[in-house]
Order: C-alpha cells, then structure tokens, then sequence
C-alpha cells in the first residue's frame, strides 16, 4: 500500500507537478486581476459610480464564452466568473443585498446564484421591506419575486413600482423544485404537511397519493414551513433542499412538484441604472385613458418600430374603479434609440409612463 498522498503510478506523479504549476499561475492571475479590480474600484469610488456593471459583466461572459474551446463546460465556465466577479465587487466594497426572506427562501436561493457568497445578505420580512431598504440606502440591491411560470404574476411587487423610484437592475430566473423535508426520514410518520399555499399546491397531487391523511397547513413561506417541520414531531414541510440543509432535516421526497419546468423570475433592484449589452430588456409601465382602443393606440408605436414585447401584465390601479396599469417589457435597452423613441412617443399617448429600467435578458438555463 502506498503512503497518503505518493501514488505510485509516476504517470500521475507527473501530471500533478503540473497541476500544482498551473494552479500557482491560476492563483497569481486571479490575484493579479483582483489588484486591477481594486484599481477600478477606488476609481468608481472617485466618480461616485455604482460598483456592479451587469452589463460589463454580461460583455466578459458573452467573450469567454465564445473563446472556449472545452472541454471546459459553459455552465461550469459561468459558475466560475461569477465567483470570481462576486469575490471582485466584494473587494471594491462590500455589498448588502435585501432579499424576501428569511433564509433559504427561493428568493434567497435567487440571490445567491446571482450575488455569490461574498456579499452580506438580508433577510426582510416583506417585498415592501426590500425595496424600503434599498431605497433608503441601507442595501445596495434587492431581489424580489415578480413572476412564476405556474401562477402568474407576484402582484404585490407589481404594485410596488408604482410607488418606488428604484430601477430593475437585472432578472434572475430560478427553476423550483420542492422537496419533502421531515425531522424523521420516513412517510409513515408524518401527520401534518406546512408549507407556502403555492408550493402546497404545486404539490397537490404527490400529496393526496403519498400522504392522504395527513393535514396540510399554510405558512408564509417555504422556509418558515422548514422551520415548523423541525420544531414539531410529525411535521413535514415542502421547501428547498437547501432548506434541508439550514434546519437539519431528512430529504423523504425529492421533485414532488406536479409540473415539472416550474420557473420563477426575480428582479433585481436599485438605484442605478445599467448600460445597453446589446442584448437587454426594458420594463415600462403606464396608464390609458379610460376610452375604447386605448390600449391599442399606446401599443401601436412599439410594432411600428418593429419593437418586440414580450410581457404584457395589468393591475388595477386602485384610484379610480377599472381603471389599470399596464406592465410591458420589449427587448432592447433605453439607450437604443427605436426603445427611448418608441416610449417618448408613447408618453404622448397615455396618461402616465414609467421606464422601471433596462436591463440584460437572462436565460432560464
Ligand atoms: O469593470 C468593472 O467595472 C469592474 O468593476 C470589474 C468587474 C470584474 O470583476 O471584471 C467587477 C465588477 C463589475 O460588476 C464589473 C466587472
């Protein structure tokens, strides 16, 4: 038997010397590059400039990914740059990020594929508390729900935008999966189920098969349910493996979602706005006349440029009874110039318009 760490096929041997070189390069490059960021930093600090740029960051991954040649693989690649960029931003100053908590939330999960781990997170107790905290500067972003591929829209964070002054930095797509999480591992032992009303209901069906006799309950969130199901003998929760993991509980179940590509999208939020990537969204949101066609006319500018929308949503507006807000998001970026065009030329045409910001499509890879 050969001693830890000496192997003895020398072959190997071989190619870990390398290894070991390449990873001292590695290190001095990334370091190399750290010490450059901090030059950026202390410059956008001059400047009073935001620390993130989504859209220089969108710029580095759309170059890296067209120079690999593999057999890196581009989500691994992605993975990669954006520790490495999240580990950048945190150098130039620590960021805070708000997000609908509490921990392990979806939304939190959100924030961490986006963020990575070296910012400071925030938990809030609502999406109203999100954005008051980016608002009054206590955070430097927010992330919020905004739409789920199953049950539509998250009204209340529509809602907020009319109030707030706060831009859509970036979005954020997260795939939901739930899990059957439980103190014990197995199902015989489970009398209650808590969970979120969405996720109960996403899981309808696994339920009444699995678990016919067991009473569910709702809670405010996925996590809270997690927290429940470790407090109370009995209790299970439906929420996130990473759930699992916070309040040390068994996975019984995994994917016990009715509909599988169950997608929700987040928005990130702030105060800056994001320059043009050649690949953007922009979210706008307006109010019509109360007069037939109105909608018609207002939409009318963005085909005549050959605009493509690709979200419409109403809410009502709450001030006077059927009257609504629209929320439209049309590929392109405010500082192209068919989109700034296009919603002046639409500001004409209704009472009231809002550029909530532009921003890089995300894929929902
Ligand atoms: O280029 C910048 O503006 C930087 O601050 C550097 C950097 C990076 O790590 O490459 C870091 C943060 C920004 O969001 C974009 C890019």
């Amino acid at each position: 038997m050969s001693a830890p760490g000496i192997d003895v096929d020398p072959r190997i041997d071989d190619r870990r010397k390398a290894i070991d070189a390449i990873d001292d390069q590695l290190l001095e490059l990334i370091n190399e590059r750290l010490r450059l960021v901090m030059d950026v930093g202390r410059i956008k600090a001059e400047q009073g400039r935001q620390v993130l740029d989504s859209s220089r960051e969108s710029r580095i991954f759309d170059r890296l990914l067209s120079r690999n040649r593999g057999p890196l693989d581009e989500k691994v690649l992605i993975h990669l740059f954006t520790q490495i960029m999240a580990a950048s931003r945190q150098l130039q100053r620590p960021q805070r990020v708000s997000f609908l908590g509490p921990e392990a939330t979806f939304t939190h999960i959100a924030a961490m594929n986006h963020f990575g781990p070296s910012v400071e997170y925030a938990p809030q107790p609502s999406i109203r508390d999100v954005f008051r905290d980016v608002e009054k500067g206590e955070s430097h972003y927010g992330l919020v729900p905004v739409e789920n591929s199953i049950e539509g829209a998250v009204n209340h964070t529509l809602d907020l935008f009319f109030e707030s002054e706060l831009k859509i930095c970036a979005e954020r797509y997260l795939q939901i999966s739930h899990d059957l999480l439980s103190r014990a591992g197995g199902l015989k032992a489970i009398r209650t189920v808590y969970s979120h009303p969405q996720a109960l209901a996403q899981c309808r069906m696994w339920l009444q098969k699995y678990l016919p006799d067991a009473v569910l309950k709702e809670c405010n969130s996925t996590a809270r349910a997690a927290q429940k199901a470790a407090e109370i003998e009995g209790a299970a929760a439906v929420a996130s493996r990473e759930a699992a993991q916070m309040y040390q509980l068994a996975v019984v179940a995994s994917r016990i979602e009715d509909v599988a590509r169950n997608t929700t999208r987040f928005l990130v939020i702030g105060r800056d706005a994001v320059h043009r990537t050649g690949r953007d969204k922009t979210s706008m949101m307006f109010v019509t006349s109360h007069v037939p066609g109105a909608l018609y006319k207002v939409l009318k500018p963005m085909s005549d440029a050959g605009l493509n929308m690709v979200k419409l949503e109403s809410r009502p507006t709450r001030h006077e009874n059927w009257s609504y807000f629209f929320f439209v998001d049309v590929e392109g970026h405010i500082e192209d110039a068919a989109v700034s065009e296009t919603l002046e030329g639409m500001k004409k045409l209704c009472l009231y318009l809002k550029h909530l910001g532009s921003y890089p499509k995300a894929s929902e890879g």
